[in-house]
């Protein structure tokens, strides 16, 4: 009740349009920083990184302009490419000094506005930056630079037997889902980014470099100083630029199942997967689609799968015990009314019922021809999900628009796709006023507003209320440590 009321006050006091004369603005708002780009600073850019890498062409900037977001663009002045980490130490201290905004570029696969450039400055490109600097086999680890993406990684581990599980879908680079802290389908067994990254090595805006957890460490453990690890693990671009990570490995599984069942009730789908979960089975993957998210998959992917809630499962490990835990889930998926259960025999089949799973984002876009995807992202303790999932979907049904589900259930993780097309301003509030209610539900039942995506532009508002004006306030103050003059991606996470 208490922590209703805190969170209900919070978001009155910060309403979505905070007025600029507020002292919460003041309070919380970082200054405007002032870009001063002219001719001699785009020259001096050019002495740093070599005439080929800098562009002020606008396909340019309107490409590094945006993520996958609905957000509306918002164009950089100036495109840089930085080849080494010498290039990012430099810009990054050019920018500062003069006090021009710099955002971070990783792929674009963002979905919170994350590299929009509110107030122009140079977009720091680092995709030219795209080695493997080790791997440790034996160590289960390996060391990118930031241009690398976790296909590649993947495509290039492949002969050691070991992969990058953490998977967003999306072919983001890894640095990119350090920024934003990502999981995705394999979070259940392997855990999220804050997981499996031993070690950074990032740039400060004044151009300093440094390693979170020293040179050349990549161990397990570590109880050495602050985790400074974590602290650049989600802080999608507004502490400094990240150059290299060191994130963990793992075998490929000598078996994989996966399967696919059906259910009549949300709830019946949802008292599965938390049954599963209390019984302790290592599942590697429990997604959750609702009938709505089906019947996208079937047009855009040509499947002809029961239009009903599902579950789709996929189970990692040794050959020897593997179906064993298959067989207890069908016990419990037979227990909650649960038909229809199939296994996706050959890797071929799995592997389609995985890349239709993926390309929900778009299957749910194709539904609005020029719509862009409002994507939620609420996240809650496990067994306040059958809750939240069903007040959510009456809400989506009573509004009356085209909202698929897609869970990360076995996180408590789940998001509704909403085609968005801003010019439709009736539906657009609609999907606005859900999304809202879903994070303000998910806060109240212990969860949170975002569980991979960041905050972003969108969920500024959202920040406050969920941890408090306290910690907003030493968050903020962590913020003017790193980058004092507010560079750093400016209006990212904060207002
Ligand atoms: C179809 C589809 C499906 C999904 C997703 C996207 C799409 C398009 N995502 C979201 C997305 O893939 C995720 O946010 C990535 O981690 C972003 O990585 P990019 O390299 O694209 O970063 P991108 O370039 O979009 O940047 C994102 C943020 O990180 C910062 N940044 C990027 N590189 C940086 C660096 N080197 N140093 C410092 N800051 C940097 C940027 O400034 C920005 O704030 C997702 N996510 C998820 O967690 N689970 C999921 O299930 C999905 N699913
Ligand atoms: C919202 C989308 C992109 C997502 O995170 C997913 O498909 O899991
Ligand atoms: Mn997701």
């Amino acid at each position: 009740m208490y922590l209703s009321k805190c969170i209900r006050f919070c978001l009155q006091q910060t309403a979505r349009t905070v007025s600029k004369e507020s002292p919460l603005w003041k309070r919380y708002s970082t200054a405007a920083v002032q870009p001063k780009i002219d001719t001699s600073f785009v020259g001096a850019l050019k002495t740093i990184v070599g005439d080929a890498n800098v562009s002020t062409a606008d396909a340019i900037r309107e490409q590094h302009g945006h993520d996958e977001s609905h957000h509306a663009v918002a164009m950089p002045d100036v495109v840089v490419f930085a080849e080494s980490v010498d290039h990012v130490s430099k810009v990054s201290k050019l920018c500062n000094d003069t006090k021009v905004p710099l955002i971070p570029f990783g792929s674009g696969t963002g979905l919170e506005g994350g590299v929009n450039a509110l107030q122009g400055g140079v977009c720091l490109d680092v995709t030219k930056m795209d080695q493997i600097v080790q791997v440790n086999a034996e160590d289960f680890d390996c060391t990118v630079q930031p241009g690398v993406m976790r296909l590649g990684l993947n495509n290039y581990l492949r002969d050691t037997g070991l992969w990058f599980p953490i998977d967003p879908g999306a072919d983001a680079s890894v640095c990119g889902m350090c920024a934003t802290s990502a999981s995705g389908t394999n979070a259940v067994k392997y855990g999220t980014m804050r997981e499996n990254v031993l070690n950074l090595q990032v740039v400060l805006p004044d151009g300093r470099v440094i390693d979170t957890a020293g040179r050349g460490r990549r161990t397990k453990k570590t109880s050495a100083g602050y985790n400074l690890t974590n602290l650049f693990l989600g802080s999608e671009g507004t502490l400094g630029t990240i150059t290299e990570a060191t994130v963990r490995l793992y075998g490929i599984p000598e078996k994989t199942i996966s399967a696919v069942c059906h259910f009549n009730e949300v709830s019946e789908a949802v008292d599965t997967v938390v049954q599963i979960l209390q019984c302790g089975i290592p599942m590697a993957k429990l997604e959750f689609l609702d009938d709505s998210a089906i019947d996208c998959f079937n047009r855009f992917c040509k499947y002809d799968m029961t239009v009903a809630h599902s579950l789709f499962l996929e189970f990692h490990g040794p050959a020897y015990g593997l179906e064993d835990q298959f067989q207890s889930v069908k016990e419990l998926i037979e227990m909650n009314n649960g038909f229809g259960l199939k296994q996706a025999s050959d890797a071929d089949e799995r592997n389609r019922l995985w890349k239709a799973r993926h390309e929900m984002v778009w299957a749910c876009t194709a539904r609005i021809p020029g719509s862009k995807p409002y994507s939620t992202d609420v996240c809650v303790p496990i067994t306040n999900l059958p809750e939240i999932i069903t007040k959510t979907k009456q809400m989506v049904v009573e509004a009356d628009v085209i909202g698929p589900m897609v869970g990360h259930v076995g996180d408590g993780n789940f998001h509704i796709f909403f085609p968005c097309d801003h010019s439709d301003t009736e539906t657009f509030k609609k999907i606005k006023d859900i999304s809202h209610k879903m994070a303000v539900m998910a806060m109240e039942l212990n969860g949170t507003c975002t569980g991979e995506h960041g905050i972003g532009i969108g969920k500024r508002d959202l920040l406050v209320a969920e941890v408090g004006e306290e910690t907003l306030g030493a968050m903020k103050q962590i913020k003017e440590t790193f980058d004092p003059n507010n560079i750093m991606n400016p209006g990212k996470v904060f207002f």
